[in-house]
């Protein structure tokens, strides 16, 4: 028999101190802390940090510190009480202090390096010291390892200051970007896309900093102005913060005889990868260079479900680097992130993003990604011929896996038990000749019309009545493939439903929440997490009429909504 209390809920946590008790730093103790590291933390200016897997750093708090949101959802899975959000001394720990940090915690954060790979290609230009040794989480540090409801969670400011990483930036993070990531990171999860979730949102009522930004009305591709913006620290929770590019750091090394400990620490970081991401799916009777093979394996299911789930909310990460690619397989970074209204394939928010980290070309920047953790795990079985052609064989695997995943999305997207090629091409086309909206498109065919009336509501461009005759063939053609599935129509519309969100993330209806954030009124905020909670479900009238529609046109083209050339 289980025993009851240890499936029992956890009671509400409502103090800093039951909270802290949830601490556990027994994994991340088992990895390497850098030799050079400062014994308190006070290690804000960028260096070069040669080996170790993390810097013990001290956050820099941002000064009076205020409330501006917290994830309700969030809380309620971690077993915490609202009130805690409001709690004067948790607001100081997730606000950058940890001077009251109660014990078992420690009184410091860390920040790891990583690599950089742009699109498969390994850059060591970004670090100011051109070796890669000062790269990695600039702005970005954890501060908490513990475990609630059995489930292990590391949490992680962003916007807390400096690290040896920051090459010589603030370490800051403006609210614009803050409130951008809260939210969405929220809405990932509720549309059932893997992520990193949202803890809190504080801002600082005195503290500002300078970023290029667009004002208003403009149209430029870059920004135009220099905007005055508060500072915030979102703290974001996920199993782990590892990255792809973090692990190839340490295969970097390896391969350049950085130091004597380099393939040592290569093998920690993946045995903790194991532990922290995989351990409940991975079988611990394996031998390592087995385990290495498995990971690989369950990596690209994971990756390539995860592009699947993008291009199905129309989501693109506009800089899909390997650092910005969770080794866990979920959604990490919202920087330069857009989702898609007007459908184009190539749509890409991020101006320096070009085309290959574009909308449709997501699978393809994935399998780059893929490629260098492939690379990454390779020097681990350099000695085993027999693994290492097992994971080479894994790494030529990844396209099917990729396209098979994508190939049910689209099915599913599509109501049909299987994907049909010439059907879902002759949609594409039509979908860019008429510029549909993405969302409102798949969500009016999931009510599965006899005629092409109700779908013009996601039409961006008037079509001819040549243009009708060809979407209602294409309907009809649809219509048929309905009628031979086995399930009934009523079915197969729920299902529609339950895969195609109604509610999406739509720039311009999010910018005022933001602007509305920086004069301190926090409303609009509250109004799109609710909006964003149930994206599959009917809601109010009001709500479909505010959010439900079609972008205006003054909103293309129009700088900070439709691109950015930067997002921190
Ligand atoms: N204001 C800043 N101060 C210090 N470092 C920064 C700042 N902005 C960005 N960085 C660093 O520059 C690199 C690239 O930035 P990017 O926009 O991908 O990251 P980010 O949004 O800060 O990070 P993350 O990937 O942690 O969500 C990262 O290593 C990041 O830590
Ligand atoms: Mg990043």
């Amino acid at each position: 028999m289980t025993d009851p209390s240890s499936t029992a809920p956890q009671p509400n946590i409502s103090d800093l101190a039951t909270f802290a008790k949830a601490v556990d730093y027994s994994l991340m103790e088992q990895l390497t802390p850098d030799p050079d590291a400062t014994a308190d933390g006070h290690d804000h200016y960028a260096r070069q940090v040669f080996s170790g897997h993390y810097v013990p750093v001290k956050p820099t708090a941002i000064a009076d510190a205020n409330y501006v949101s917290h994830s309700q959802a969030f809380f309620a899975q971690l077993g915490l009480a609202d009130a805690l959000a409001h709690d004067a001394s948790f607001r100081q720990l997730f606000s950058g202090d940890l001077s009251n940090a109660p014990a078992p915690m420690k009184r410091f954060g860390w920040a790891t390096g990583y690599a950089l790979s742009i699109y498969g290609t390994e850059y060591t230009q970004q670090c100011p010291f051109h070796t890669g040794n000062g790269y990695g989480d600039g702005r970005a540090m954890s501060i908490f390892e513990g475990v609630f409801n059995g489930q292990r969670y590391e949490m992680q400011l962003k916007g807390g200051g400096p690290t040896p990483y920051c090459r010589g930036a603030d370490g800051r993070a403006v609210l614009r970007s803050s409130v951008r990531e809260f939210l969405a990171q929220e809405y990932m999860h509720n549309l059932g896309v893997p992520s990193s979730r949202s803890l809190t949102l504080y801002v600082s009522k005195s503290e500002t900093v300078s970023r290029p930004w667009y004002s208003s009305n403009s149209y430029s591709a870059d920004p135009d102005v220099m905007v005055e913006n508060p500072v915030a620290i979102s703290t974001r929770v996920a199993p782990s913060f590892l990255r792809v590019g973090q692990i190839e750091l340490f295969a970097r090394r390896v391969r350049d005889n950085a130091h004597d400990n380099a393939f040592a620490e290569l093998k920690q970081i993946v045995v903790h990868l194991i532990a922290r991401e995989y351990k409940s799916e991975i079988d611990v009777k394996l031998g390592f260079n087995n385990q290495v093979i498995e990971l690989a394996k369950l990596f690209q299911v994971r990756l390539s479900k995860l592009i699947a789930n993008w291009l199905r909310v129309g989501y693109c990460q506009g800089n899909f680097n390997s650092d910005n690619c969770a080794a866990g397989g979920f959604t990490l970074d919202y920087g330069p992130f857009g989702f898609c209204e007007a459908f184009d394939p190539e749509f890409q928010p991020w101006t320096g993003g070009g085309k290959h980290f574009s909308f449709f070309n997501q699978p393809a920047a994935a399998e780059a990604n893929f490629h260098m953790l492939w690379t990454a795990l390779r020097p681990l079985l350099a000695q085993d011929e027999q693994a290492l052609a097992q994971l080479d064989d894994v790494r030529r695997g990844f396209k099917d896996e990729i396209q098979q995943q994508c190939q049910s999305m689209w099915a599913a997207k599509l109501g049909s038990s299987e994907f049909h090629p010439e059907l879902f091409g002759q949609l594409m086309q039509l979908m860019i000749q008429t510029k549909v909206d993405y969302t409102i498109f798949f969500r009016e065919l999931s009510h599965i019309p006899n005629d092409i009336s109700s779908l013009k509501k996601s039409f961006y461009l008037p079509t001819s009545a040549e243009q009708d005759k060809q979407w209602q063939h294409w309907l009809d053609q649809w219509l048929n493939l309905l009628a031979n599935e086995k399930q009934d129509l009523k079915t197969i519309a729920s299902n529609m439903k339950r895969t195609n969100p109604k509610y999406t993330w739509r720039e311009w209806l999010v910018a005022p929440a933001y602007q509305q954030a920086m004069r301190g009124d926090y409303s609009l905020i509250e109004e799109l997490k609710q909006v964003f909670s149930a994206p599959y479900g009917e809601q109010t009238k009001a709500i479909e009429e505010k959010y439900y529609r079609l972008r205006p046109q003054e909103y293309f083209r129009a700088g900070g909504i439709s691109h950015y050339s930067c997002s921190s």
